[in-house]
């Protein structure tokens, strides 16, 4: 049986021009996205961890269709995105929904939070009579824990974490398989992202929700995961089970991420003392490193790793890693970042 997502050796690109350049210059070719490929099932939960200028937007929007892929496949339970009939984009529209990282920014201001939930259903659902709709848009705003009598209330009125339910209620009204969390807390107060992680999860287990959510703070990724994918400049480093990842990671980049979160309990900041954690910047995309495109940063870099792509090994049934020199089983260490 298909997957309900499966993205196979996909490869984005954008054409940049170089600045200063005549108009007739060729543009270069940014590669946001090189070789990616994973597979969701239904109801799972894929985290997609990385540095900002990874290409996780990127590969998101690949996904809802709104940047095109360079080559590769994106297949929606099973059938191509780039073959879709008109009804079937129509059906992959409704079933794939995004949540989006400004919750206030991603709201019209001028229209009433009832108004804003209901707009999908007002697209999608043109049979729906206009007292089912609010009917269905209080039920919504009950289940992301808002009062469905606040409906003629506008964005401005609520809080940076009752904006993200707002945009979570919008984005579920549709009763979608697949919800992508593009950075869905990152714009939040700490005190708050930890209910709407939360929310997040009981949602997409009550609702048997599939969702894709990604994030840059690995911490937060292993809360909501069933397994994680690390990326780094485009292309994935190592994908395992969320817990693997965070207690048992292989790939010197995902170790060097775990390093690089702050630890409180000096015990387990001392059981990570040998693991380095990241230094210097994300090389541009535009020129990436030959070979492996870690290896400018990584602190096992070899020679031999500038002079091909390292291949993607399957260390067991759920566990990949794109690098020859990954760490040892035995070195597991406490690396599990703050909770
Ligand atoms: N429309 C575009 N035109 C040109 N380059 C783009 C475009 N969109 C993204 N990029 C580039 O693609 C690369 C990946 O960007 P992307 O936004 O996907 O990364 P990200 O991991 O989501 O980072 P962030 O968390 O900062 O959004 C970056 O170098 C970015 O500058």
């Amino acid at each position: 049986m298909s997957s309900l997502l499966s993205v196979r050796d996909l490869n984005v690109t954008f054409p940049v021009m170089p600045r200063g350049a005549w108009p007739w210059t060729r543009p270069r070719m940014l590669r946001a996205v090189s070789d990616m490929g994973f597979d969701v099932e239904p109801g799972e939960t894929l985290g997609i961890v990385g540095e900002s200028g990874s290409g996780k937007s990127t590969l998101a929007r690949a996904i809802i269709g709104t940047v095109p892929a360079a080559s590769g496949q994106i297949l929606w339970q099973g059938q191509d995105l780039a073959q879709l009939s008109p009804r079937a984009r129509r059906a992959h529209r409704r079933d794939v929904q995004m949540v989006f990282q400004d919750p206030l920014a991603a709201l019209d201001p001028r229209m009433t939070v009832g108004q804003i939930i209901a707009e999908p259903l007002v697209t999608h659902r043109r049979d729906m009579s206009s007292a089912d709709r609010r009917a269905k848009v209080g039920e919504m705003m009950e289940r992301v824990g808002l009062l469905p009598n606040l409906q003629n209330r506008y964005p401005h009125e609520f809080s940076g974490g009752q904006c993200q339910r707002i945009g979570i209620a919008r984005a579920l009204v549709l009763e979608p398989k697949l919800l992508i969390c593009d950075e869905p807390v990152s714009a939040l107060d700490v005190s708050v992202q930890a209910q709407v992680v939360n929310l997040l999860k009981e949602l997409s287990r009550d609702l048997g929700l599939a969702m894709l959510f990604i994030a840059h703070d690995l911490s937060v990724v292993k809360h909501v995961s069933d397994r994680t994918l690390v990326m780094y400049l485009g292309r994935k480093m190592e994908e395992a089970e969320a817990r693997t990842i965070v207690r048992a990671p292989r790939h010197p980049y995902t170790q060097a991420l775990i390093a690089s979160v702050p630890v409180p309990d000096p015990a387990r900041e001392a059981a990570r003392a040998g693991r380095a954690p990241l230094s210097g910047e994300l090389p541009s995309p535009l020129d990436p490193p030959s070979g492996c495109v870690f290896r400018t940063r990584c602190p096992k870099a070899r020679p031999d790793c500038a002079e091909g792509l390292p291949p993607v090994e399957r260390l067991d049934q759920d566990h990949l890693v794109a690098c020859p020199y990954h760490a040892p089983m035995g070195a597991e260490a406490a690396t599990e970042p703050a909770e």
